[in-house]
């Protein structure tokens, strides 16, 4: 069966969006709350205001992913067959999501509006675990284009936010990931919440946020799907060698 992502689309937004509300169930984000707990210690990198898992690896310094299969739990149900399902990635140029990174936010961080960059094909795929959680988007100026890191001056407000219930999944792509910032307040609360600041406010469902005008954030980890662009076959190579 194939679902038309069409029906999800965040319509207010300049660029391409698409936000679906409840598309994992609460067995499915117990199971990958788990699954992330249960990862050793030191696949975390702790960062000052989140820590991250990388998967399968980070990418060297020139870009490049080693080939390596994703585990089997970040692959199933949500690449295989939720995503297949939407053709997601079916326009990517390996047709597929082959890197991974699980941000963990508690209560009062964030990240700084930023640009993922053109290692990665321009799609991004977040499925949200725990608790909502309000993107902010900045388009980027002259100026951010000129500073390398695309750093905002603090207290600039954001053009859009949208809001990410647990459970769901927002897509941005093309236009939205080329020209816009992207970045997470560093606040214990979301609030001013309503159809006139929310872009995707319609295509909500929880009643967690829907009745209210503000929600005190609880921890919300966040698992984004990317296709790498550039990878190379040494990473099997090596495992090879290794005799693993
Ligand atoms: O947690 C999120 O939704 C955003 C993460 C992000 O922007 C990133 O990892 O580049
Ligand atoms: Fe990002």
């Amino acid at each position: 069966m194939t679902r038309d992502l069409e029906e999800f689309r965040i319509t207010s937004l300049p660029g391409e969006a698409f936000y679906i509300a409840d598309f994992i169930s609460d067995y499915e984000e117990e199971y990958l709350l788990q699954k992330i707990a249960s990862a050793p210690l030191p696949r975390w990198t702790h960062l000052s205001h989140r820590r991250l898992q990388t998967w399968p690896s980070a990418l060297t310094k020139t870009n490049t992913l080693l080939e390596s299969p994703l585990p089997p739990w970040l692959k199933s149900p949500i690449v295989e067959p939720k995503f297949e399902e939407l053709g997601i990635f079916k326009n990517s140029p390996h047709g597929a999501p082959n890197h991974i990174l699980i941000n963990e936010y508690t209560p009062g961080q964030g990240i700084m509006p930023h640009e993922d960059g053109a290692a990665y094909h321009p799609l991004v795929a977040t499925v949200s675990l725990g608790s909502p959680i309000v993107l902010d988007i900045y388009e980027k100026s002259r100026q951010d284009e000129r500073d390398a890191d695309c750093e905002l001056p603090n207290g600039r407000k954001p053009q859009f936010r949208i809001l990410q219930e647990r459970r769901s999944l927002l897509v941005t792509r093309d236009r939205l990931y080329t020209d816009f910032l992207h970045g997470i307040a560093e606040i214990d609360r979301d609030e001013d919440l309503g159809p006139h600041s929310i872009c995707n406010w319609f295509l909500l469902r929880g009643e967690d946020v829907l009745h209210k005008n503000g929600y005190t954030r609880g921890t919300r980890t966040s698992l984004t799907y990317r296709d790498v662009l550039k990878v190379s076959k040494m990473g099997n190579t090596i495992k090879f060698l290794g005799g693993k």
